[in-house]
């Protein structure tokens, strides 16, 4: 029922106004699905390869669907994912390209799903699955790769752990939103938005993190439950070889000053949430900080370990961090991304499912996360791209899908 009969890419839109992948897959009894490929601004040195668009749909269209369409079943994601693999012949994906890859892989799971007429989190995940909700982290201000003349931290994430209700936490990072909005009118500062709709001030992270606490104070008292807030520090952005430290506004900081910095701050303001806060080379940094304060806050590696099992696997090993970001795109298939995901899990380490600096109205992580138990979702506060997932997540809540 669910054999592949056709395959369509086309070039569509990102948020940023760039060029993506779109994928169609219908099966022989009817079943459709559609996906698209995020892309990444503070793309990490070891993730799959994106291509232009054009030529990732050229060499998908030359070497992948023929290995699909009349061959492979959407219903089984391994089989459609190992024939991507094979159709790709490199370990990066540098063949067709990730983008039409991770677009293909989810527009196939979809079509499976729509087969059997189940929610996409439930052909993932079984029936056993949905009943446990992540929780969004909200990027609220930021800088770094994603906004000029913002912070040097390129995210500062409400995380409102307390939330009885998937509805309740997206609510709660919205209006953390608009608070932070209000302190920065009174304080006189304009603001744009970065990429993912996070404010984008001219301020220092000093002062980005006194923003954020009483932000989050605020709006917790107002909705009677706690919130605490984390950070996205893309470490591997502001590392410096030449400079062999960390480059920030007002200085450069050693390994050791950054370790120190950070253990710091989450002494400080509580964080419940580092992720990247060093170096994507750095396995031993990372180790040392997780010791530091692996038990109080998540650690978690994104550039680090690329969603890619061989990586987490040495993080696992050398004890570096307890958290990992995933990022179907990063590696190019969900076979893959549920992959980190079970020896995450099984590792200990918390898995947080995440959106791209660019993004589509796309709503799979949403369904990946439930899917897997994801105890954490990083997919922005406001905005359509981020809110098309958000509010799936509202709707999975109400069995509404
Ligand atoms: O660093 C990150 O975690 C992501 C998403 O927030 O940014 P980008 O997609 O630019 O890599
Ligand atoms: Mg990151």
């Amino acid at each position: 029922m669910t054999l592949i009969t056709d395959i369509r890419l086309r070039r569509v839109l990102d948020s940023r106004g760039n060029a993506t992948v779109e994928a169609d897959v219908l099966t022989e009894s009817g079943g459709f699905g559609r996906g698209k490929a995020p892309s990444g601004a503070s793309t990490g040195e070891y993730e799959a390869i994106e291509l232009p668009a054009n030529e990732a749909i050229a060499k998908a269209r030359e070497e992948a669907l023929p290995r699909l369409i009349g061959e492979v079943h959407a219903g089984n994601q391994r089989d459609v994912d190992a024939a991507l693999h094979a159709a790709d012949g490199t370990d990066d994906f540098s063949g067709i390209g990730a983008n039409s890859a991770v677009a293909i892989s989810m527009a196939a799971a979809k079509a499976g799903a729509d087969v059997l007429g189940a929610p996409l989190y439930q052909h993932l995940g079984g029936t056993f699955r949905g009943n446990e909700y992540p929780t969004p982290l909200g990027n609220i201000i930021g800088g770094g790769e994603h906004a000029a003349d913002a912070t040097n931290i390129q995210e500062f994430l409400a995380a409102p752990v307390g939330a009885p209700s998937v509805e309740e936490a997206v609510f709660a990072n919205a209006a953390v939103h608009q608070e932070v909005h209000d302190i920065l009118a009174d304080r006189d500062l304009p603001a744009g938005k970065g990429d993912e709709g996070a404010w984008a001030p001219s301020v220092s992270d000093d002062e980005a993190f006194e923003i954020m606490d009483e932000a989050v104070e605020t709006v917790a008292d107002d909705f009677g439950f706690a919130i605490s807030f984390g950070l996205d520090v893309a470490g591997a952005e502001l590392y410096d070889d030449e400079a062999d430290g960390y480059v920030y506004d007002d200085g450069v900081k050693s390994t050791e000053e950054q370790i120190e910095y950070i253990a710091g701050k989450v002494e400080e303001y509580d964080l419940v949430y580092v992720e990247d806060p060093l170096d994507e080379n750095d396995y031993e940094a990372f180790a040392d900080l997780t010791a530091q304060v692996g038990d109080q806050t998540l650690v978690c590696g994104d550039d680090l370990f690329v969603t890619n099992v061989e990586r987490l696997q040495a993080g696992i090993n050398a004890d570096a961090g307890n958290s990992i970001l995933i990022k179907p795109n990063q590696i190019g298939t969900l076979t893959d991304a549920v992959d980190a995901i079970e020896l995450a899990t099984a590792s200990g380490y918390e898995s947080v499912v995440s959106h791209r600096s660019g993004e589509t109205e796309d709503t799979t992580i949403a369904h990946l996360a439930v899917a897997t138990d994801a105890p954490f979702i990083k997919t922005g506060a406001v905005g359509g791209e981020r809110t098309a997932k958000l509010n799936e997540l509202i709707r999975i809540e109400d069995n509404a899908v």
